[in-house]
């Protein structure tokens, strides 16, 4: 493994999963990172992402330095060629070349804008650290997926299903902020390479990309699409086609303990924070079927099974001058 940017950087995703859960199993703490440092930057907020990772680091032996990124650090310029008269401080090109000095991976969370469809799919912030760094790159969220939480959330699945094809449903859910679609994005992603039977109901207007949920059924009625399943993930996001807002709060999506009557018993998931009664009530994640915390504990050998490939040997990068 050379970046973990998207699914496209694993090659083997079972066997993946496979090494996360033995880690789980062996709490290892392994050498391979001795002498190895993590750096990751923050332009956005974090819990999970940052602890988990952190420890994941720290279980294979790395040092690790976090950086506040959007608040700390100098305005980055990401634009080949500008002319750095305004507010932009520092060009990537440098600051990824000096931060591949200090670190032996870096890893970073990058929201998108949620205002330009063209832009936020351009991955500028990512792409930019991928092609100017010299040492491997994490993808922590960034504008259009959230391979690490794709990841846990196949593991979760693997781990816990009781059938050998479950029904997976993927739910919308109302918010009061206009959110991402990058969790949905990689957790469809995911899906589709396990063997499960995937699902996803959404309001009109709120239809994912196309080109990543492929042949994925859609469905706009709820209920219809929550029968038998045995897992259902909930989580907002904002509109795709009408690019980054929100067309509607309609809290008959809330999921609640009614919805969770029409499934097969399922184990609830969602990759936090929760807005408690607005995305999912109470009722429901505190039930026996919320996995929710189980789930969060996974982001650990997930990020412990990524970070374990990339200090792996594998071919030398080349350098981007
Ligand atoms: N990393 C997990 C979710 C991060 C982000 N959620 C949020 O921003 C929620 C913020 C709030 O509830 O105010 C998202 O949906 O992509
Ligand atoms: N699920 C997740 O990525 O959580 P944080 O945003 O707290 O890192």
């Amino acid at each position: 493994m050379n970046n973990y940017i998207d699914l496209t950087d694993i090659e083997d995703l079972q066997e993946l999963i496979k090494e996360a859960l033995q880690l789980k199993k062996e709490n290892s703490a392994a050498n391979l990172g001795k002498g190895k440092t993590l750096g990751m930057l923050f332009f956005n907020p974090s819990l999970r992402t940052r602890l988990s990772t952190e420890k994941a680091a720290k279980l294979l032996g790395m040092d690790v330095m976090v950086m506040n990124a959007a608040n700390d650090g100098w305005a980055l310029e990401f634009e080949d060629g500008a002319v750095m008269n305004s507010d932009k401080a520092e060009h990537i090109k440098e600051a990824a070349a000096v931060l591949s000095q200090y670190c032996d991976i870096i890893a970073v969370r990058a929201f998108p804008g949620l205002k330009d469809r063209d832009k936020d799919e351009m991955e500028l912030v990512m792409n930019s650290f991928k092609k100017y760094a010299s040492v491997p790159v994490i993808n922590l969220e960034s504008a259009t997926g959230h391979p690490l939480q794709g990841l846990t959330d196949a593991l979760t699945i693997t781990e816990l299903k009781s059938s050998k094809k479950p029904k997976v449903v993927l739910t919308w859910a109302p918010h009061p902020k206009a959110l991402p679609q990058s969790v949905p994005n990689s957790f469809v992603e995911f899906m589709q390479k396990l063997d499960v039977d995937l699902v996803i109901t959404n309001p009109e207007g709120y239809d994912l990309n196309q080109d990543i949920t492929k042949d994925t059924p859609v469905i706009h009625d709820q209920e219809s699409a929550l029968k038998n399943a045995d897992f259902v993930y909930v989580k907002n996001w904002s509109s795709y086609k009408t690019y980054g807002t929100i067309l509607s709060t309609d809290v008959s999506w809330t999921f609640g303990a009614k919805k969770l009557e029409l499934t097969r018993n399922a184990k609830v998931m969602h990759c936090l924070p929760v807005r408690r009664n607005v995305v999912i009530d109470d009722a429901v994640l505190d039930s026996e079927n919320s996995i929710v915390i189980h789930q969060a504990n996974n982001r650990t050998f997930a990020a412990q099974a990524v970070l374990k490939r990339l200090l792996s040997p594998s071919a030398p990068k080349e350098k981007v001058k």
